[in-house]
């Protein structure tokens, strides 16, 4: 059955179910050639493949007898860069473009070929650029997909390395430790790591090579240039919705290259090589600790006992698919190291991961939406030049920080969709059919809130132009009065401090303030209360009653579809209120009238009143 995580979580991320069924770590072994023909005359095997799975190493106590080892591959010592890379890596790559994530670990001894096959060289590519460049293919080949239309792709590498229990980054070099963290849904972050867009794998190779060259190397007696660090390349390729709803899927590929176990006797390690020593050897101590705990259902992991280990949590018991790359030597004076690294690789192939799909809802892209449509077609765009971990894993933008009063996109209503879809899931099919139709009719309400706002703006733009006609016409001849003025002969004169400088009520001020108000900009002028009380008993006779109308709509609106932001623009509206208003609209649908406030426990009758008063007065006056 397929591992699912669905939440919704506060930032806007959301995780939808995955179907991809839990997982065992794919263990693969590699065997090296002697690096010496001298070496290669003068010894016996003491290693060998029996099959494309399958070894047998002699048995040390007995060395009459063999131990058998099976995984899932075995590479010999002549087989080639591309049949590893097709064989184990390949095949997971796949995962990426579903939002799921991936990891590649080499593992092995000192100079049993971990760099080698990881990176490689020139004339023989590893893991790392064979992975880089078909990433960026099936990204390709993906986006020209009519099923990707309306997807966008952005791919981006972060590299680091762990040197002495130090989280380094390779990209912007440091003498920082960099914080390792996990958010609440046991996502791994690192703060402050430098993430950078990559457009095609030349432009990667611009960022990777001179940081590859920031890596702590050493010679060894066993190693002229022997790893002293882990290093961790990160390539995350993130897959944008560019419509409703947004969705967006993250995959991460992990391509880890381990630094080796070492028995500081025969390195001839000393000094600051047999510190570094000492801690590659815990690190790789509390990883074969926290395999075993794994296997053994242990409730404790000890995967904060290293700074590996934290890191390797996707990967090993996590939501990645993985792959173990052993490397082994076949040399004798490796025997003990190669036996080591079997008994590890043969454990760690009975570990479980649990991937799941990585879905969130880019909110700010409902922002960009707002402003300018996206255009159709292809593109792999780049992500921002430069960012960090930790604002790439969270949702940066909160829902409520979108402005705009009426839009299908707001995403107070959208959260409310998505939490009915996400309800949706793991429910009974007949009340799902009924979940269905209410994510329906909701969907169709947007729309008519949509098209009445449309309308809405038009009656007002018709409406102001209009009145700026009629001002014109009062200006040219002040003899004759509006026909608002004329109605409104009797009524008492509006103090001139509390005059609105809006082209509606310029009909109901002395003449000469109504030019003056007519050529006044529109500017806000907040109208204060003692204003609107003063005025109260003429404030219905002066004004139309259509204008009257249509501020009270622009107020229902913004009850029944503002952001929390928005709505604590309104006046006597605070941070305690708008959280009401939104909560009573998620319980009990839209407000029909203004009044309808009153309802809310809270907001007294009195209240209401100068509410409605005050704001009606300020939506007039906009
Ligand atoms: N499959 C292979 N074919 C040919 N040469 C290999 C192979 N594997 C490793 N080598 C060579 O063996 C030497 C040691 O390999 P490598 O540096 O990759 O080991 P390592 O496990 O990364 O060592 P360390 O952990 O000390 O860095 C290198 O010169 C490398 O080119």
């Amino acid at each position: 059955m397929a591992a699912m995580r669905v939440s919704l979580a506060e930032a806007g991320l959301v995780k939808k179910p995955s179907h991809s069924a839990s997982t065992r770590v794919r263990v693969s072994v590699r065997l090296r050639p002697y690096m010496s023909r001298d070496d290669e005359g003068k010894e016996g095997l003491c290693v060998r493949g029996t099959g494309n799975q399958s070894l047998e190493i002699l048995n040390w106590r007995n060395t009459m007898e063999t131990m058998s080892y099976q995984f899932d591959a075995f590479y010999g010592e002549n087989s080639s860069q591309q049949e590893v890379y097709t064989g184990s890596v390949k095949p997971v790559l796949s995962h990426l473009l579903t939002g799921q994530n991936t990891s590649v670990f080499a593992y092995g001894p000192t100079g049993a070929g971990k760099t080698h096959t990881m990176l490689g060289g020139a004339q023989e590519p590893g893991v790392i650029p064979r992975a880089v460049r078909d990433v960026f293919q099936m990204v390709r080949e993906e986006s020209v997909l009519p099923a990707s239309q309306d997807w966008e792709y952005s791919v981006s590498m972060s590299y680091l390395e762990i040197y002495n229990e130090k989280v380094l980054d390779l990209l912007e070099p440091q003498d920082q430790d960099l914080p390792i963290r996990e958010d609440k849904d046991k996502n791994i972050l690192i703060p402050g790591l430098t993430q950078r867009a990559i457009g095609s794998f030349s432009e990667f190779e611009s960022h990777f090579l001179p940081a590859s060259q920031n890596r702590t190397m050493a010679s060894t007696k066993l190693n002229t240039r022997s790893s002293r660090s882990h290093t961790v390349l990160l390539i995350r390729v993130v897959k944008s919705q560019r419509v409703l709803p947004f969705r967006q899927l993250t995959g991460k590929l992990y391509l880890i290259d381990l630094a080796d176990s070492e028995d500081n006797r025969r390195t001839g390690n000393q000094g600051i090589r047999l510190k570094e020593s000492g801690a590659i050897n815990s690190s790789l101590f509390v990883l074969s600790k926290v395999v075993d705990s794994l296997n053994q259902g242990l409730a404790r992991v000890p995967y904060r006992d290293s700074k590996l280990t934290r890191l390797l949590q996707d990967s090993l018991g996590g939501s990645a698919h993985s792959v173990m790359i052993t490397n082994i030597a076949p040399e004798q004076k490796y025997y003990f190291d190669t036996l080591t690294a079997l008994n590890f690789a043969a454990k760690s192939k009975q570990v479980i991961n649990k991937p799941f799909t990585r879905e969130t809802l880019q909110t700010a892209a409902l922002k960009r939406q707002r402003e300018e449509p996206a255009p159709n077609g292809y593109a792999l765009k780049k992500i921002a030049k430069e960012s960090h971990d930790s604002s790439a894993e969270i949702s940066d933008v909160s829902p409520t920080a979108c402005s705009p009063p009426v839009s299908m996109f707001d995403p107070s209503v959208m959260v409310r969709l998505l939490t009915l879809e996400k309800m949706m899931k793991g429910t009974p099919e007949k009340e799902r059919l009924n979940l269905l139709r209410t994510v329906q009719e909701s969907r169709q309400e947007i729309k008519e809130l949509q098209l009445k706002q449309k309308e809405l703006e038009e009656q007002a733009l018709a409406a102001q132009s209009l009145l700026a006609e009629t001002c014109k016409a009062a200006a040219a001849a002040p003899s004759i009065p509006t026909p608002l003025h004329r109605e409104n002969q009797h009524a008492k004169p509006l103090r001139q401090r509390a005059i609105v400088a809006s082209q509606q009520v310029c009909p109901v001020q002395p003449l000469s303030s109504s030019i003056m108000t007519c050529k006044a900009e529109k500017r806000k002028m907040k109208v204060s209360e003692s204003d609107v009380l003063e005025n109260e008993e003429s404030l219905e006779t002066r004004l139309d009653s259509a204008v009257l109308q249509r501020s009270r709509d622009r107020i229902l609106n913004l009850l029944n579809t503002g952001s929390l932001k928005e709505l604590k623009g309104l006046q006597k509206i605070g941070d305690k209120k708008a959280k009401l208003i939104i909560g009573w609209r998620e319980i009990n649908g839209a407000f029909t009238q203004v009044e309808d406030l009153g309802n809310i426990e809270g907001i007294s009758a009195k209240l209401l009143t100068s509410f409605l008063k005050v704001n009606i007065l300020t939506a007039i006056t906009h």
